[in-house]
């Protein structure tokens, strides 16, 4: 295999990394439609999309990924709009590719190990070899594409072997990777299947970025107990044969578009309805993908603890609203959690509601982002009590949201990434459900200057680290010119053959970088 270094190194000393393109891969894609309306490739753009789409357009890129769709035809042509000086390279999937990578081995064993749920792990062997054989599928179209000073950023848990067949392409470009939901601790990592693959495949970024730093910790002692890494000054680790960076760099929102957003939906027509529907009661919100790791049954089970111990709750019916849109539901652990959810709110209903109160009002529709805003904005307390959360990007949307003068109370897990900057919410586990219940009796009672003080102070750590912040740091860490001077150490010999398993393939191939002819 040809080194690419020799290919492609910069002609000067002084050309900087960050000259290059930006290559964002994701398993879901923000593409703007075929008409040129922004969206997203199966699921609601948000402020990561926003922010993205930013950098992208700043310096000019590619957004690579899944297409949201099945095609018979897995070999079809990658499908390549460029819009402006982003390029959206999608690629559909099989069917049988999809149910193993993305609802086999990412959504049943990678998620659910790292939330904590082992006990909800299926983990299976077609599933395993599936999720590296997708993962090798994408690597080598992307790797048509690249050029030698391109900055490549990996997105999540779907694509952790990324980076290693890229590297096993001769791919010598800083490849940096942000996991965005949360590391276990090693006792809980070691049960992911293939973790050995895993850890190696992780060690062949640049920058490896977790959401709290209790996450990148948790990884550098799983690097420490598999005996694979050491440390090289904080966040420095060398790990098989590489030397590279792990550290925490919180994804946040743009506090302040987020507010003005807000202040606009109070016209929202459904944000009006929503008022008017409420008659005067004060309301309670939860916004949630239905997940299992979101804490749904707890906060419903906690929700039902305050309408019967408070006095409050009964005299002025309080109505909580549930925005839930369905997710994964071809995954059997999601479509249970539905059934369950949905009945559990029947029951809630008919034990405690009236002929003119509906305690709870559960949703299933996605909701845009615009009327969320104006929700939250009326909603006196905001419930986000996951169970085990990356961040929980809604806690940081609903304070965003308040009036400056009449603010509402955040009720947060102490589970959620959240959690690490948001002091200032009324702080929860959501394992227990009477004090999860007696906290949104304090919430739903708090006077206004307690509520204004601990609101100024979570909007403070918000205003202070915004998306474009995120954006920023990473980058900086993966491409900065700091980081230029000795990038050429950094890129490494590929993974040595079996690194990544099924290296026969590679062996003797024509690196792909050759035949595009940068
Ligand atoms: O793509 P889906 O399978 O439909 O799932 C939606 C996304 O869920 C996860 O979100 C995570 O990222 C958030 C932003 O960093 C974070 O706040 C949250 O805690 C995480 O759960 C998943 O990680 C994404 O890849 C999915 O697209
Ligand atoms: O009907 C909905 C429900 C949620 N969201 C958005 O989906 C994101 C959820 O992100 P979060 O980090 O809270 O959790 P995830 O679903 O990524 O695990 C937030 O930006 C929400 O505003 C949305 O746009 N419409």
């Amino acid at each position: 295999m040809v080194h690419l270094e020799l290919l492609y190194k910069p002609a000067g000393a002084s050309r900087s990394v960050s000259d290059g393109r930006l290559v964002v891969v994701s398993n879901r894609v923000a593409a703007p439609s075929a008409s040129g309306a922004s969206g997203a490739a199966g699921s609601g753009a948000g402020g990561l999309a926003v922010a993205l789409q930013a950098a992208l357009k700043a310096r000019g890129g590619i957004w690579f990924g899944w297409s949201g769709k099945v095609s018979q035809d897995s070999n079809a042509p990658v499908q390549e709009r460029t819009h402006g000086s982003v390029t959206y390279a999608l690629s559909d999937l099989s069917r049988r590719d999809l149910d193993e990578y993305y609802h086999g081995f990412a959504n049943r064993a990678l998620w659910p190990i790292c939330h904590y749920r082992l006990d909800l792990a299926k983990p299976s062997a077609p599933d395993s070899a599936g999720y590296f054989r997708v993962n090798e599928f994408f690597a080598r179209r992307l790797a048509r594409m690249i050029r030698p000073n391109d900055v490549i950023w990996v997105h999540d848990y779907h694509f952790i072997p990324m980076a290693a067949f890229l590297r096993q392409l001769g791919c010598a470009n800083r490849i940096g990777f942000f996991l965005h939901i949360p590391w276990p601790s090693p006792d809980v990592a070691r049960a992911l299947p293939a973790y050995d693959r895993i850890l190696r495949a992780m060690s062949a970024y640049d920058v490896v970025g977790f959401q709290t730093e209790g996450d990148a910790e948790n990884f550098r002692n799983c690097l420490v107990q598999a005996k694979a890494g050491r440390a090289g000054g904080d966040v420095w680790r060398e790990a098989y044969g590489r030397r590279f960076q792990v550290d925490a760099f919180p994804i946040s929102i743009d506090a302040e578009a987020f507010a003005e957003e807000a202040r606009v939906a109070e016209k929202n027509v459904l944000v009006k309805r929503m008022r008017a529907s409420l008659e005067g009661r004060p309301l309670i919100i939860g916004v949630d993908r239905l997940d299992y790791s979101k804490g749904i049954r707890q906060r419903i089970e906690a929700f039902a603890s305050f309408l019967e111990q408070s006095p409050l709750a009964a005299k002025s019916r309080v109505t909580m609203l549930q925005v839930t849109p369905k997710s994964r539901s071809e995954v059997p652990e999601y479509a249970k959690i539905q059934r369950e959810v949905a009945e559990q709110v029947g029951i809630v209903n008919g034990k405690l509601g009236d002929v003119d109160w509906t305690p709870l009002r559960y949703i299933n529709k996605v909701m845009s982002q615009s009327a969320l805003a104006g929700l939250y904005r009326i909603a006196r307390v905001g419930l986000v009590t996951p169970l085990r959360d990356g961040m929980n990007l809604v806690a940081k949307e609903y304070v965003a949201a308040q009036t400056p003068d009449d603010p509402g109370v955040l009720v947060l897990s102490q589970f959620a990434g959240a959690a690490q900057e948001l002091h200032s919410a009324l702080i929860v586990n959501p394992y227990d459900i009477e004090a999860t219940g007696a906290a949104i009796a304090r919430a739903s009672s708090m006077p206004l200057a307690e509520r204004k003080e601990r609101w100024g102070a979570m909007m403070d750590v918000l205003r202070a680290n915004s998306i474009d912040n995120w954006t920023a740091r990473f980058l900086q860490a993966l491409g900065g010119d700091a980081e230029l001077a000795d990038s050429a150490q950094h890129a490494p010999p590929p993974l040595a053959a079996g690194d990544i398993g099924e290296p026969e393939r590679w062996r003797g191939e024509t690196p792909v970088w050759k035949s595009v002819g940068h």
